[in-house]
């Protein structure tokens, strides 16, 4: 199988790559400027030269405090770019699996959301992002939308990196510990995606494979049971650690408003497409490992 996938540097589009290659899949990266988001002209011309079999949106605007003074950017590429990577999937006869975020709900259900709960969210990144799902689903009947969450992997600008940065000059870490929700490797998330992208072309027209689907690692943390986590597994491993000093959301004030628990329910796509994450501690043991091997000699006290 073929697939190329959007937003080359990004942590998923990086680690679909890597996984691909361990699992017999070709993983064609494309990103600017050959596939620019911004730029719709770009858009056909470089997916259709990777003829692919599947087409994998992963390229956004993720930084979600700075969607809030930039909220035409954020639309730009999160609604337009891509209902236009979804219209050049429709245009090459493929289908296109599309990246988006439990940052779609307002985080008041008090349980794991499942796929048909009303979203309503919060910031200008998660409305944007919604506005993207539609944006697919309109451009392209041959879609799977996976929404993911609290995203993380060996590298890129993640919460598990950030920690293990700060570690090296803090003894103490405030972090917030009042938002739900489950740390999700991009490796993991990377594994789900091929065995969807495997389902969506093995048998084509089967309307139960496509449409919305939540895809997370099981279980759920805060950010401060995350970041406790990152820990444990440093220091064990002779990598830096810190205490972690438990905050509210109300000590923390940030640009873009985040809601308090965005767990989610992922029945539907362990029951159709057969894909169950592994629980967050699991991936996140050998993501840490990955970063201080990476940092060898740096954060290695030998
Ligand atoms: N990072 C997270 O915690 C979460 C991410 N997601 C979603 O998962 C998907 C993948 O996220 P990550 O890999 O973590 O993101 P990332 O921020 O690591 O990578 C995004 C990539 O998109 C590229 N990009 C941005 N604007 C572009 C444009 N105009 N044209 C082409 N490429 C452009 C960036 O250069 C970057 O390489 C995204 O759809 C994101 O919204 C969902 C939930 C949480």
């Amino acid at each position: 199988m073929r697939i190329a996938v959007t937003g080359r540097e990004g942590q998923v589009a990086r680690a679909l790559v890597e996984r691909g290659r361990a699992l017999g899949v070709e993983v064609v990266p494309l990103g600017r400027p050959a596939l620019d988001l911004m730029a719709p002209a770009t858009i056909l011309p470089a997916l259709a030269a990777a003829a692919p079999q599947v087409i994998v949106n992963a390229a956004a605007y993720t930084a979600v405090d700075k969607a809030e003074s930039e909220p035409e950017l954020a639309h730009a590429v999160n609604e337009a770019g891509a209902g236009a990577v979804a219209a050049a999937a429709a245009r090459l006869g493929v289908p296109v699996v599309h990246l988006s975020t439990d940052y779609v709900f307002d985080g008041h259900i008090g349980r794991p959301h499942r796929e048909e709960d009303a979203p309503s969210p919060v910031n200008v990144y998660g409305r944007s992002k919604l506005a993207g799902e539609a944006a697919v689903a309109a451009a392209a009947p041959d879609h799977a939308i996976l929404r993911v969450a609290w995203v993380y992997s060996p590298v890129g600008r993640n919460f598990v990196r950030t920690m293990l940065t700060l570690a090296e000059n803090r003894d103490v870490v405030r972090v917030v510990a009042d938002q739900r929700g489950t740390p999700t490797s991009a490796l993991a998330i990377a594994d789900g995606i091929i065995a969807v992208a495997r389902n969506l072309v093995a048998r084509p027209g089967e309307v139960a494979l496509r449409g919305l689907f939540h895809m997370s690692a099981s279980g759920e943390a805060t950010w401060a049971d995350l970041a406790e986590a990152v820990f444990a597994e440093s220091a064990m491993r002779g990598g830096p650690s810190a205490r972690v000093e438990r905050i509210g959301t109300a000590d923390y004030p940030t640009p873009a408003a985040r809601a308090p628990d965005t767990r989610l329910d992922c029945s539907r796509i362990a029951a159709v497409h057969g894909v169950a994450l592994p629980p967050w501690r699991v991936s996140l043991a050998g993501v840490v490992a990955r970063c201080l091997a990476a940092e060898e000699g740096k954060w290695r006290r030998a």
